[in-house]
This record gives structure tokens, sequence and C-alpha cells, in this order.
């Protein structure tokens, strides 16, 4: 039987970006809902820390290594928020469309140079829940904010992400270019090369 990975996160979205790319080694990287492993509260303040969380929570409740992805929008004209609130921006069991929604009436009547943003994610893998040198790596994605949604693709915010060089929504990209182009396809990059390492592949 080929050895076994967690991937820490309840979001359907994340795993099927991060699913291909994990799962060329000959390790099976399944998410948390395959081992029935719960959400844990995110109480840090930063990408690193909640990753941190999410990683050492799943992997305790495995016995396995664990992967998390902890990320966000932050907003130049909100002083960064969103941030590490993203999936909780218009409350606790808030959907994608309220954050949507919420974030387009703080934008509203604001001019296109004033809506810069970028989406952050941040990476880690541990070997174990008290690996004391877990791998973390980060990727960043500049864009601007729409005043419409355009797209089906995707999840989260990104109807409303505008991506200059395609010049269409991320929501409005394949699969593939958005991994190509986004904050998670770097840092996932970014994490297998140093996972190849770590393996010795
Ligand atoms: O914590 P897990 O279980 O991984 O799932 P989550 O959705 O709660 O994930 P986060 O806590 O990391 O919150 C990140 C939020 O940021 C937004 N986000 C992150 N990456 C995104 C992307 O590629 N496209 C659009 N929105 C994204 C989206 O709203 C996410 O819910
Ligand atoms: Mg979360």
């Amino acid at each position: 039987m080929n050895k076994q990975w967690v991937l820490a996160t309840g979001n359907k979205g994340k795993v099927k970006e991060m699913s291909e790319l994990l799962n060329s080694f000959s390790i099976d990287v399944l998410p948390q809902s395959h081992f029935d492993v719960s959400e844990v509260a995110e109480t840090g303040t930063t990408f690193v820390e909640n990753a941190i969380i999410k990683a050492r929570h799943a992997a305790k409740v495995t016995g396995l290594p664990a992967i998390a992805d902890d990320s966000g929008l932050e907003v130049d004209f909100l002083s960064g928020q969103p941030g590490i609130y993203s999936s909780r921006f218009a409350g606790e069991n808030a959907t994608d469309q309220d954050n949507i929604d919420l974030l387009l009436s703080r934008l509203k009547g604001v001019g296109e140079a004033q809506r810069n943003a970028r989406f952050q994610c941040v990476l880690v893998y541990m070997r174990h829940e008290l690996d004391p040198t877990p791998i973390i790596c980060q990727g960043t994605w500049e864009g601007t904010i729409t005043d419409k949604e355009n797209g089906e693709n995707g999840f989260g915010y990104d109807p409303i992400f505008w991506v200059e060089s395609d010049q269409c929504s991320s929501a409005q990209l394949t699969k593939q270019r958005k991994s190509e182009l986004s904050h998670r396809g770097k840092a996932l990059t970014l994490l297998v090369e140093k996972l190849k390492v770590q393996l010795g592949q």
C-alpha cells in the first residue's frame, strides 16, 4: 500500500487545486474528510500560525504527515482586510457569496485605481504533530477587485478578482491556468521542490 498523507483542509476548492501536484509523489494525499478530521479553530493572527494549527491538528488526529493551506485576500483600500479572516469576513458561517457581497459593498464607489488587492497563500508540511521544523512555503498573486462578478470556476473571491495578464476574472481561468498564476500554485511549486529534497526524489 502507498504511504498516506492528509491534506488538512475542509475546502473542496483547495483540494481540487492541490491534489494533482501533490499526488505526483508515490504517496496518497487524501483530504481530511477521508479521515473524519474535524475543523479546528483558527486562532492564530498570521497565515503561518493558522496553517500550522491546521496541519498539526490533522497530523495529531490521523497520525500521518499533514499539509495545510491558510490563505486569504488583502485589499489595500481596506488596509489589508479581510486577510486571515477572508473565509469568515461576513460572519462565522458566511458563504462565499456573503463574503463577496460584503466586500463589494465596502468598495462601493471606490475607483479602479484604489481597488488593488492580492491573494496570499501559506502552505505548511509537518511530518508529525510535534514536528519542530515544518516546511513553510508562501505565494502571492496581485490583482484588482472588480465591481461585478464574472465566471463560474474556482471558489471564494475568484469571481471578483481581476487578472490583468489574462484580462478576465480568476473564476474565468481554467484550473490549469489559475495554478500557473495563483498564490496557491506558486506556493505549491515551492513546496513540491522542498518535499522532493526531503523524500530524496
Ligand atoms: O481552513 P480550510 O479548511 O483550509 O478552508 P477555508 O476555506 O476556511 O480556508 P482559509 O481559512 O484558509 O480561508 C481562506 C479564504 O480565502 C479565500 N481564498 C483563498 N484562496 C482563494 C482562491 O484561490 N480563490 C478565491 N478565494 C480564495 C476564500 O474565501 C477562502 O475561504
Ligand atoms: Mg479556514
